[in-house]
């Protein structure tokens, strides 16, 4: 037995699916594989095909299996046993398996998360490690956790905050290396409600050019406003920004943003001044650094470091892995 030499990756989102083929131990990436079959996707599909509830995984791994045939022709190289990790919606209620949640607090080095191993079968030949989320009395997580581990915060004595940007967003507290609290935002979905599904979706226009000094501009507008009036009064002047000419679609983009994640951060702890960490798609990142500088957070605290989703991902999986095999619960494979 050696140490195996790649992993699967696959961060199994509501809406999105992401597989790598990962090189250990340096975490290159080799192939990947992305697509639109999420969880609440792929969940509907399940439903619609009208099978029987012992079929479910199966039904998952296909989905999985058709993209580790798509990895192993663009690497170019046989990957049968090479083990799965998967982490976010997938061990939800809408995904592959159901997996119960670890109760707050749990290890920021993965070493205590919930996982099960499905062993390698003749259909699917690889051993899939499946990470389950975590909850507290009134809150969940699934997928930013392992997210979290990939940090590699360190026990440290100085309180830290992880912030995690995104449909749900994230606010973990940290202490001694222990998680000990976490707060959901669901900052982007009603983003994506509001200006997609409400009044409001004609008076804004997606864009991606947060640096524009317009765009800057009005982000900044909308957090200055978060920290007076009120959200329900607010998120009407994107109606009105458009008919009295004040901003443009695209403007309002930004404004929108800027006044919910504004709203979200109004919650930041006032006394809080240890280090933040900020991971998560850059774009959001970005905004979010760009909040916290204008809401003075920036100054008061620490320190804030920004860390890309793709990175705390696949440190973090590598981790959990690492852990299972270091406690005979994934058998290290043979050299692959
Ligand atoms: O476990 C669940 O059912 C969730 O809804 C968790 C969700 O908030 C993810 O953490 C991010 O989308």
């Amino acid at each position: 037995m050696s140490k195996p030499t790649h992993f699967l990756s696959c961060d199994w989102g509501t809406s999105s699916f992401r597989l790598k083929l990962v090189e250990l131990p340096g975490l290159r990436v080799v192939a990947t594989a992305t697509s639109e079959e999420g969880n609440a996707a792929t969940f509907a599909q399940w439903q619609q095909a009208g099978r029987p509830e012992t079929q479910r995984l199966g039904f998952y791994l296909d989905i999985l299996g058709k993209h580790c045939q798509a990895l192993e022709q663009q690497a170019a190289r046989p990957l049968a046993g090479v083990p799965v990790v998967i982490s976010g919606m997938a061990s939800s209620t809408v995904g592959m398996l159901e997996l119960p949640y670890k109760p707050l607090p749990f290890a920021t080095d993965g070493s205590d998360l919930a996982t099960r191993l499905l062993p390698a079968t003749p259909d699917f030949n690889h051993p899939v490690l499946l990470i389950s989320g975590v909850k507290t009395d009134d809150d969940v997580m699934r997928g930013e956790e392992t997210q979290l581990v990939g940090c590699e915060l360190g026990a440290t004595e100085q309180e830290q905050l992880f912030l995690h940007p995104g449909t749900h967003a994230k606010h973990v507290s940290i202490r001694n290396g222990q998680a000990t609290a976490l707060k959901t935002y669901m900052t982007g979905e009603f983003f994506a409600l509001l200006s997609g599904k409400s009044i409001l979706a004609s008076a804004v226009k997606k864009a991606d050019d947060f640096r524009m000094p317009a765009h800057t501009e009005a982000f900044e507008k909308g957090v200055r406003a978060s920290r007076h009036d009120n959200l329900l009064h607010n998120s009407f002047l994107v109606r009105t920004n458009h008919l009295f000419d004040k901003l443009s679609r695209p403007q309002n983009f930004y404004y929108l943003s800027g006044l919910l994640i504004g709203y979200e951060l109004s919650d930041f702890p006032a006394d809080f001044t240890g280090a933040v960490v900020l991971a998560g798609e850059t774009a959001l990142v970005q905004s979010y650094e760009a909040a916290l500088d204008l809401l003075g957070i920036t100054d008061r605290v620490a320190s804030v470091t920004v860390l890309s989703a793709e990175e705390v991902t696949l440190r973090g999986q590598a981790a959990v892995l690492h852990h299972a095999q270091q406690t005979g619960k994934l058998a290290p494979a043979k050299a692959n």
